[in-house]
């Protein structure tokens, strides 16, 4: 397969900037990222270095220029050129997707992550997972895998992309009793019919699914991993993590093992699926990777060939959660009826998104939808009380 990510379809929509003062953008610099490092310093006993650097990390990132990363880490010839064109322009000219993954990895960089001293590979948001992981909200929506074995074939597909896609709302916990009327009120796009289609067009490859936050989040993507094999939908699974702590909550290979264990450690039907899982992961029918490609601040069209390769090889793609669907989609103002598929059509395999909306981009939207939302929520796309389903299958050449 010839790769030809990079190629642009369509017109663009212009880029979201983290400059515009007062947007969902600038909000996310000037106080979510604040107030995160705030956390992580109250989190761990930090040293002056430490979080001297990290203050100075979030007045050049609010008021300063693009400095260059100062360490030696094995990631650093890739941020090399990933950051080449932004190196000593103002971070108020830069896109917000290239931003916020740049901060995540110049934070790792402050705390000492990749050096030799003592915060050598301690992940700075793992007292955040795991408190997600321990609690009663996390206990309950597993505590409602247990169900799943009652219900019809129809019903417990519809149930484990419930889960997978609410899963996304990392603060709100999936009610497995919720009926059909509550369980999608809050979709703006796509139901779990039109995931499933995807499914069968290209059987015999593996599916992949890229995932996004560990914990509750992660618990329902194995569930669903676990679905698939079990119905026959899917023999090899890859699952795609973050090869370094990244957005706060994002999974990485630690993370899914200690999911995974705490899976293990639960009675009924939802410490089996864990079980089932451990064995897919040893008979190689279940792989976890973590290409570096997942912590670059580029969208999916700038994806390496070696990674495209594999996507193209598999029968479906999954992605999950709202920084994949912006790097799927393309962190752009989009008009939000752009078609789904004529923004994706570049993917190599057929394609879903399952996410709750917590920024600016949305695509695929009919146009009384949109006109209904705009007037029921002002901040219906960025306060994450809505999700979609959205699925494409790539055009046959
Ligand atoms: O965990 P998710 O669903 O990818 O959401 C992360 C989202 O949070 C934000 O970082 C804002 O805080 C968005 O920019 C980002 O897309």
């Amino acid at each position: 397969m010839e790769c030809k990510t990079g190629v642009v379809v369509g017109s663009e929509a212009p880029l979201i900037t983290i400059g515009i003062p007062g947007s969902f953008a600038w909000k996310v610099f000037h106080e979510r990222r604040p107030a995160m490092i705030e956390q992580v310093c109250d989190a761990f006993p930090l040293g002056t270095g430490e979080r001297g650097r990290l203050a100075a990390l979030l007045r050049e990132t609010t008021t300063g220029v693009v400095q260059p990363l100062d360490d030696a880490a094995p990631d650093h010839h890739f941020w090399e050129s990933w950051t080449k064109a932004w190196l000593g322009r103002p971070w108020s000219e830069c896109p917000f997707l290239w931003a916020e993954s740049y901060f995540f990895r110049r934070m790792l960089a402050a705390i000492g992550y990749f050096g030799p001293g003592p915060w050598r590979g301690v992940d700075p948001f793992a007292p955040m997972k795991t408190a997600e992981l321990h609690s009663p909200a996390t206990a309950e929506t597993l505590a409602a895998f247990d169900g799943l074995p009652r219900l019809g074939e129809a019903d417990r597909d519809a149930a484990v992309v419930r889960a997978a896609v609410w899963g996304n709302q990392a603060d709100l916990a999936f009610q497995m009793s919720a009926g059909p009327k509550s369980a999608t009120a809050g979709l703006v796009s796509g139901d779990s019919d039109a995931f499933w289609s995807l499914f069968g067009a290209r059987p015999g490859g593996p599916v992949h699914l890229v995932a996004d936050n560990s914990a509750g989040e992660l618990a329902a993507d194995l569930v669903l991993i676990d679905h698939l094999r079990t119905t026959g939908r899917a023999d090899h699974v890859v699952l795609h993590v973050k090869p370094n702590p990244y957005y706060v909550s994002d999974a990485t290979h630690a993370d899914v093992l200690g999911v995974l264990r705490h899976l293990i450690g639960l009675p009924g039907e939802v410490g089996m699926i864990g079980r089932r899982v451990w064995d897919g992961l040893r008979a190689g029918k279940i792989e976890v990777r973590a290409h570096p490609f997942f912590c670059a601040p580029l969208d999916f069209r700038a994806m390496p060939d070696d990674l495209c390769d594999e996507f193209a090889s598999a029968s479906v793609t999954i992605t999950k959660g709202d920084l994949n669907y912006r790097r799927l989609a393309g962190d752009r103002y989009w008009p939000a009826t752009t078609p789904f598929a004529e923004v994706v059509a570049y993917f190599p395999s057929p394609v879903a998104a399952l996410r709750v909306l917590k920024s600016e981009v949305v695509v695929g939207l009919h146009e009384a939808a949109v006109a209904e939302l705009d007037k029921a929520d002002a901040a219906w796309r960025t306060n994450g009380t809505r999700a979609l389903i959205q699925a494409a299958a790539p055009p046959a050449s």
